[in-house]
């Protein structure tokens, strides 16, 4: 089947099963198919800072749609329209790789890296490996939630290898460009180019390899490449935002690879890890913040240290643009909005309803009506499941705001999800996503 009528049916499935207005707005005109090379779809989006939305909360269900058209599975991948003109530009220097210098981030390194509780293991293990390179821990495996320092760490590895011995070679890259370089490679039958310049690092680092999980040529490539480096003695570094065993669609040979070095988590940094995270930003930019500003602001944002350094970037920006010194007042005047979303705290069913109507393109009435649809029950009850999982409601409690059900109803739709978690491992991530979706969402 070729690429457009591929697209042609996909999209009048996906129109039966989203809501107008979704559909129109993120598929229909939005999302343009711009290459079909083995099992995935490239699709330029339009809107390019709505890509990690679409893929967030549509790209599963497209590439359910295109399989079911396919007959096999398809995978997709969203890009940029200049993105997709590169991957499709022939001329394309695949052999940087005599070139030594890593390319990191300059402030990615352990001399800017603050330690706190939550990442002293992971920072003892870093610097293990910084000093013995495929020695200490081979792979070393660094996993925890969103903008705790993964990235930070892995590049400070790579500073510190490159300070000691410059003529290593350090190949970072995200797990994005590896899969997408891949492709390129196989579009301009240039593969064998990629496999030289992946297999003579003496360091690889890969950054988010959770999002290999599911693409089958991408994870059969890094397999082999894996076990080449691992077996010619070079350092292999990985991230993710979750433990190898966790991750969903990792094929089992890969995931027991991940496993056998060594695989330290990143927790979220207590109060006073915070406050010397903002410190130390304070310094490197060389700026003055008055500490009860700093502990003000580390008291309000515990989860995030990229929202962290935002606030006090927007706190700077605010004082230089108003002229007035940064003190207490101004502080709660700048990030009044943030520090507002912030006490929002609590998990509500409202939340969870709303969450779980905007993944499945719903309307908060389907949640709370008497549809009995397969594609509206099967929601509503994962939003039942979860408000018993994640708030302190009652099931008569939980029955009356989903629009006055018994609480039978809802240990049913409790017990119903259950047994689909355990029978579906899809289902389960699903579940698992809108829950984080709900966590972020506070
Ligand atoms: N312990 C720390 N000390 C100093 N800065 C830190 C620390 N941890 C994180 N940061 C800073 O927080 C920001 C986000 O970190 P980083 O990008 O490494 O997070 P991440 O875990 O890789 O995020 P993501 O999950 O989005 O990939 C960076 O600017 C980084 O320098």
């Amino acid at each position: 089947m070729n690429m457009e009528s591929l697209w042609e049916q996909t999209c009048a499935l996906l129109s039966r099963e989203m809501n107008y207005v979704s559909y129109s707005t993120w598929v229909d005109g939005n999302m343009v198919p711009g290459m079909l090379e083995d099992d995935t779809l490239f699709v330029v989006v339009k809107m390019e800072r709505m890509i990690s939305m679409i893929q967030n909360k549509y790209a599963d269900l497209i590439e359910r749609k295109l399989t079911e058209v396919a007959g096999k599975a398809v995978h997709i991948v969203l890009l940029t329209k200049d993105e997709m003109k590169a991957r499709t530009e022939t001329d394309e220097d695949t052999d940087k790789t005599d070139d030594t210098d890593p390319h990191l981030n300059p402030k990615y390194t352990f001399e800017s890296f603050v330690v706190g509780n939550g990442n002293r293991f992971a920072h003892a293990a870093a610097l293990a490996v910084a000093e013995s390179p495929a020695e200490a821990y081979n792979p070393l495996f660094i996993y925890g939630g969103v903008g705790l320092g993964k990235t930070h760490l892995m590049q400070a590895i790579g500073h510190f290898i490159h300070q000691s011995d410059p003529k290593k070679k350090i190949l970072y890259m995200t797990s994005e460009s590896f899969t997408n370089e891949l492709i390129s490679a196989i579009q301009l039958k240039k593969t064998y180019e990629f496999r030289e310049k992946i297999r003579k690092v003496d360091v690889l680092m890969v950054d988010d390899i959770q999002f290999i999980a599911g693409r089958e040529s991408t994870q059969q490539e890094f397999f082999n490449t894996f076990n080449e480096l691992h077996n010619d003695n070079k350092q292999i570094i990985l991230t993710s935002d979750k433990p190898p065993k966790d991750i969903q669609r990792l094929e089992e040979r890969l995931c027991s690879r991940f496993e056998w070095g060594l695989v330290a988590d990143i927790q979220r940094p207590d109060v006073d890890t915070r406050v010397a995270i903002l410190r130390e930003k304070t310094v490197q930019d060389n700026i003055e913040v008055p500490d009860d500003v700093l502990q003000l602001i580390a008291g309000k944002i515990d989860s995030n240290i990229r929202e962290l350094e935002g606030c006090l970037t927007r706190l700077v920006a605010y004082s230089t643009l108003v002229k007035e010194p940064i003190t207490l007042d101004l502080c709660e005047r700048a990030l009044k909005e943030i520090f507002d979303s912030k006490r929002h705290k609590q998990i509500t069913s409202e939340l969870i309803m709303q969450t779980v109507s905007d993944y499945y393109g719903l309307s908060m009435d389907d949640m709370t009506g008497p549809t009995r649809k397969r594609e509206i029950t099967v929601p509503r009850q994962i939003a039942m499941y979860l408000t018993r999982e994640m708030t302190g409601m009652s099931l008569p409690q939980i029955g009356t705001v989903f629009g006055g059900r018994d609480h039978t109803t809802v240990l049913h739709s409790c017990k119903t999800v259950e047994a689909n978690m355990t029978a579906n491992t899809d289902i389960k991530a699903v579940v698992e996503d809108i829950k984080t979706l709900v966590k972020n969402a506070q």
